[in-house]
């Protein structure tokens, strides 16, 4: 990643622009000793600590103005040939997502970016929940080289679940089937993070800002993301990216949506009170290993710009579009099947890092390499829970505990007990009264009811579900978080500074 060729140089460049300059700028330096001097003006990417990304210029003096102009010319036309670069975006922005600062963070950081790369932009403000997921489907999307969504994970998800329903739509896939072969969706989304959690940004680009992930959208980067597909009785749920996860985040979740208004603290505060609650819930879970990738949850490796795993399974996945029509394995497959009292069940597509927890809930969990990982954390003690909870802060190994298991999947299967109790007809009315009891005293943590399935953020209905990793259903405008050239935390810099 360090060596610079020709090539990387324009890839890092934002704009090229002939310098309008005036008389104070003339008359600084050497260069006032010009009768009439010429210059450009080339904005490009400067690569600053902990993955930030700014726009930073440089000015090129010279005396001839032919040469002068076929500078410009040339880069120009360098630029213009950088297919990936988009032109043409629709934008959706929550005003109400995280702090409320959707709208300004837009205007003041994003959109004076866009127009100095010659973007043009559609921009919503969505006036309620669900209007931009109903827009996509109407829109013409043909039109657009990516949508831009400025909020939060949930934001993100209401503009994936329009962009893959549409595209479903589009080819006559029935997503109520849930063994249906998903169409990739080619339309790239941006996130422009302004949300409470903003877990997915952190997870794609390695730091929350909203500059940082415009000069993603601008230089074009591409990051294909799994998509879980979630499914009750043959009906289609929701789909999922970063994390699906009941009883402990599930509870949380459901906490937090009374408190909206405390913004991104109502997570910090429903947090607590669940972790005090420690309800643990009894129930059946099925899975089918994830055989066909190279990696394990317990890797010390992460994913990383250019991961080889998420490029193999890229490689199987273009196999598997040319075998199309020949039985898939899949059903055939082992499951294996797992009882027992839990706090927490966790399935994560990628690693869920936020600030919250700077290396996620699966640090090694790859963002498109067709698998998730389940992690199982069993009835303990709520100091053995606090104990692993903080371990999602610092290096220690949040999986070297004898009560939590994790397995990497490409597809799972939940019920709880007392849906399986509900469907054998078992009717002890002793046991629902019980159950009653406990949902009156919450200090007694046993299984009263059903915990919520928290996905991305928003809950589900249904305890019982069935869930299906999609390998690489998606892309964003992003490249995964990059390796740093010079140790962690160093500055790293961009090919157009090495050049200079
Ligand atoms: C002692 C400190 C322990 C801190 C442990 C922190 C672990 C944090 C892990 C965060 C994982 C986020 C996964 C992302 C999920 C998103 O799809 C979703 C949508 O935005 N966000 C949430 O559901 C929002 C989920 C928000 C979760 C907040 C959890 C806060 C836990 C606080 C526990 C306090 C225990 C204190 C005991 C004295
Ligand atoms: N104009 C609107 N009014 C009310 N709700 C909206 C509007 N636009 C979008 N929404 C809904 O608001 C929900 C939350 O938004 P968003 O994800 O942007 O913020 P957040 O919940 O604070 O952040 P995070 O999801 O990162 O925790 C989304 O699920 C979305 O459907
Ligand atoms: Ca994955």
């Amino acid at each position: 990643h360090c060596q610079i060729s020709g090539l990387d140089v324009i890839e890092g460049i934002i704009a090229v622009e002939e310098t309008e300059f005036n008389k104070k700028q003339r008359n600084t330096g050497k260069w006032q000793k010009m009768a009439k001097p010429h210059a450009f003006t080339v904005y490009y990417v400067k690569k600053a600590r902990n993955h930030r990304w700014r726009c930073s210029d440089v000015t090129f003096w010279c005396v001839d103005e032919h040469l002068c102009n076929q500078w410009i010319q040339a880069l120009k036309e360098l630029l213009e040939m950088q297919k990936s670069r988009p032109k043409q975006l629709l934008v959706y922005i929550n005003p109400y997502g995280g702090r409320r600062q959707g709208k300004r963070i837009y205007e003041q950081k994003v959109a004076p970016l866009f127009s100095l790369a010659s973007i043009s932009t559609d921009v919503v403000i969505t006036e309620h929940a669900n209007h931009a997921k109903d827009n996509l489907f109407e829109v013409n999307i043909n039109k657009y080289d990516g949508v831009v969504c400025v909020g939060g994970d949930g934001m993100f998800s209401e503009v994936m679940h329009g962009l893959i329903g549409r595209m479903q739509k589009d080819s006559g896939i029935d997503q109520n089937n849930p063994k249906a072969p998903l169409v990739q969706c080619n339309i790239r989304i941006g996130i422009i993070p302004a949300g409470s959690t903003d877990c997915i940004c952190y997870s794609t680009v390695g730091i929350i800002d909203p500059v940082t992930s415009a000069l993603h959208i601008i230089v074009g980067d591409c990051q294909p993301l799994d998509v879980s597909s979630v499914h009750h009785n043959n009906t289609f749920l929701k789909y999922s990216v970063s994390l699906l996860g009941y009883g402990f985040y599930g509870d949380i979740l459901k906490d937090s949506e009374k408190k909206r208004w405390m913004g991104p603290m109502r997570y910090d505060y429903s947090g607590f009170k669940t972790f005090l609650s420690h309800h643990y819930y009894e129930g059946t879970i099925s899975f089918q290993p994830a055989r066909h990738t190279l990696g394990s949850p317990r890797d010390k490796d992460s994913c990383r710009t250019g991961c080889y795993i998420c490029k193999k399974s890229e490689q199987q996945l273009a196999e598997q579009h040319k075998e199309r029509g020949l039985k898939r394995e899949e059903d055939e497959e082992e499951w294996k099947v797992i009882k027992g009292k839990f706090l927490a069940i966790n399935a994560v597509n990628m690693s869920c890092a936020c600030p919250r927890s700077p290396k996620g809930l699966s640090p090694a969990a790859h963002l498109a390499d067709g698998s998730a990982d389940l992690i199982l954390v069993r009835k303990c003690s709520r100091f053995d829970f606090l104990r692993y909870l903080v371990r999602h802060t610092n290096q220690d190994d949040q999986f070297d505990f004898s009560f939590v298991d994790v397995y990497r999947v490409k597809s799972f299967q939940f019920t709880s007990k007392l849906s399986e109790d509900n469907e054998s007809n078992v009717t002890d009315i002793g046991k629902k009264r019980f159950g009653q009891f406990c949902r009156d005293h919450p200090a007694c943590c046993c299984n009263s009811a059903n915990s919520t399935w928290n996905c991305d953020g928003e809950t589900l209905d249904s305890s019982a579900i069935e869930v299906r990793v999609h390998c690489q259903l998606m892309k964003l405008f992003a490249r995964g978080i990059e390796e740093n050239c010079k140790g962690e935390d160093a500055d790293s810099q961009s090919s157009v500074e090495q050049l200079l």
